[in-house]
Order: structure tokens, then C-alpha cells, then sequence
């Protein structure tokens, strides 16, 4: 569905992305791993456009790579940035609302998460993190989305809330595939097909996720932690 080629992006003098290729495939996550600072969002940043980029990045065949955001983000790629972006003082469905583009897709959201609807006059500050990520997740389907990048859904969560966000973006990659930067593996092992690890801007395994984590050394020395 995405498929990067030589990505490099370059910024202040750093070489933050170097040469990276991988693909998204068209169904159910793939798993964008690494440590701290390998990254992994400005990979994502550098699909949408969003920093300067080289190489090749196309969506369904078509080159992307030159595109600018707003282009990008209109061909329907959805993105959840790690601070969700949700309004906290507006509600709900005004959250939507300002998602709207084309003809709203409530029929999907509404049925993926029956729960925006019946909170809809709430305003979103006062929801939990598990819900505020529905909210966010929703405005990205709600817009048609083809396919999503979701950035550490689960940073700072609760456990608890935690398994709620992995029930939303099971719900969700039954749809539309997701392309998922997150360091919860138990939440990865659950969830991901394939997984691309980076590790200073490079790529160094790409795999199925099962197997990888399955290998507790090759795991601890890519990813610096076991499950
Ligand atoms: N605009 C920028 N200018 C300069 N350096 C940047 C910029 N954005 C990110 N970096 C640096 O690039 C590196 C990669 O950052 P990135 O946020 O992509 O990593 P990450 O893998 O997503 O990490 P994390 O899990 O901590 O979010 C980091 O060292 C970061 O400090």
C-alpha cells in the first residue's frame, strides 16, 4: 500500500532517516520499531510530508514523494501524532466535525465505535486516554482515510487503558491498515503482521513480528528490552 525507496531526510545538519526502504502492506498493522530517538516519527513525518524528504515513497503505485501534506493527507493518509491532537475543550462530535472532508464517513465511525456516538456532547478533555485515542483514531476514519500512521498510541497510559487501545486499533485494522509506531511489544506481539525495526535512522530487520519477538536475544539487542 506505502512503499518507501532510499528515504532520506535530513534536518539542521542531522541525518535523521537514511536511506530507508520498507513496505505497508494493504491489511492489519505493521509495526514500526526502535529505541528512543532512532526515528521512527520522523519516518512517519517524512510520509506525510511534513519534513524535507528524498527517495521514493508512493501509495498504491503512486509516487507521493514530491507531493505536499495537505496533497497527501487528501489521497487519504490519516494521521494520529502521539499527542492525539484532540480539541479538550470542544466536544465530541465537534471534534468531528472539524475532521469532516467529502462526505463524512459517520456510518463507519459510528459503527467501529458505537461510544463517540453516545458521548458525543462530551467534551473530549474529560474523556480517558483510551477514549481520547477513539476520538482521534475516528476523525482520521471519519475523513475516508486509506490508510493510517498511529504514533505511540499507548505513551503514558494506564495498563487498563492500555488493552482498551489495543481492542480500538484491532477494531480499526480490520478496515483500514495501520502503519503503528509503538514500544508496549505485548501490545505489537497482539496486534502486528510485519515489523520494520530502525535504529539511527536506518533499518536494521525487517520481518514478521512473531518471529522477532519469539528471539528474546535478537529482540533485546535491537530493541534494548524484552517482552
Ligand atoms: N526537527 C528536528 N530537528 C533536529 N533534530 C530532530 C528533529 N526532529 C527530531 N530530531 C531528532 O531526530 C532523532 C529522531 O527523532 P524521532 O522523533 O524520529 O525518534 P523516535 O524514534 O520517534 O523516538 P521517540 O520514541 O523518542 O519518539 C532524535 O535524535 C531527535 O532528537
Amino acid at each position: 500500500m506505502i512503499e518507501l525507496s532510499h528515504v532520506d531526510v535530513h534536518i539542521g545538519g542531522s541525518h535523521l532517516v537514511r536511506d530507508v526502504s520498507f513496505t505497508v502492506p494493504s491489511t492489519g498493522v505493521t509495526a514500526l520499531l526502535g529505541r528512543n530517538g532512532a526515528g521512527k516519527t520522523t519516518t512517519l513525518r517524512a510520509i506525510l510530508g511534513l519534513v524535507p524528504r528524498t527517495g521514493s515513497i508512493t501509495l498504491d503505485g503512486f509516487d507521493i514523494s514530491r507531493l505536499p501534506t495537505h496533497a497527501i493527507v487528501r489521497r487519504g493518509v490519516g494521521y494520529v501524532p502521539e499527542d492525539r491532537g484532540v480539541f479538550a475543550g470542544l466536544t465530541v462530535a465537534e471534534n468531528l466535525r472539524l475532521a469532516e472532508r467529502g462526505v463524512p464517513r459517520y456510518d463507519v465511525v459510528h459503527e467501529i465505535f458505537p461510544e463517540l456516538a453516545t458521548r458525543a456532547g462530551q467534551r473530549a478533555g474529560t474523556l480517558s486516554g483510551g477514549q481520547q485515542q477513539m476520538l482521534a483514531i475516528g476523525r482520521c476514519l471519519l475523513a475516508g482515510n486509506r490508510i493510517l500512521l498511529v504514533d505511540e498510541p499507548t505513551k503514558g497510559l494506564a495498563p487498563r487503558i492500555v488493552s482498551e487501545v489495543a481492542q480500538v486499533l484491532e477494531r480499526v485494522a480490520a478496515t483500514v491498515p495501520i502503519l503503528l509506531v509503538e514500544q508496549n511489544l505485548p501490545l505489537v506481539a497482539r496486534l502486528a503482521g510485519p515489523a520494520v525495526v530502525i535504529e539511527q535512522g536506518r533499518v536494521v530487520h525487517s520481518g514478521p513480528t512473531a518471529e522477532l519477538l519469539a528471539d528474546a536475544g535478537r529482540t533485546r539487542a535491537l530493541l534494548g528490552v524484552g517482552r
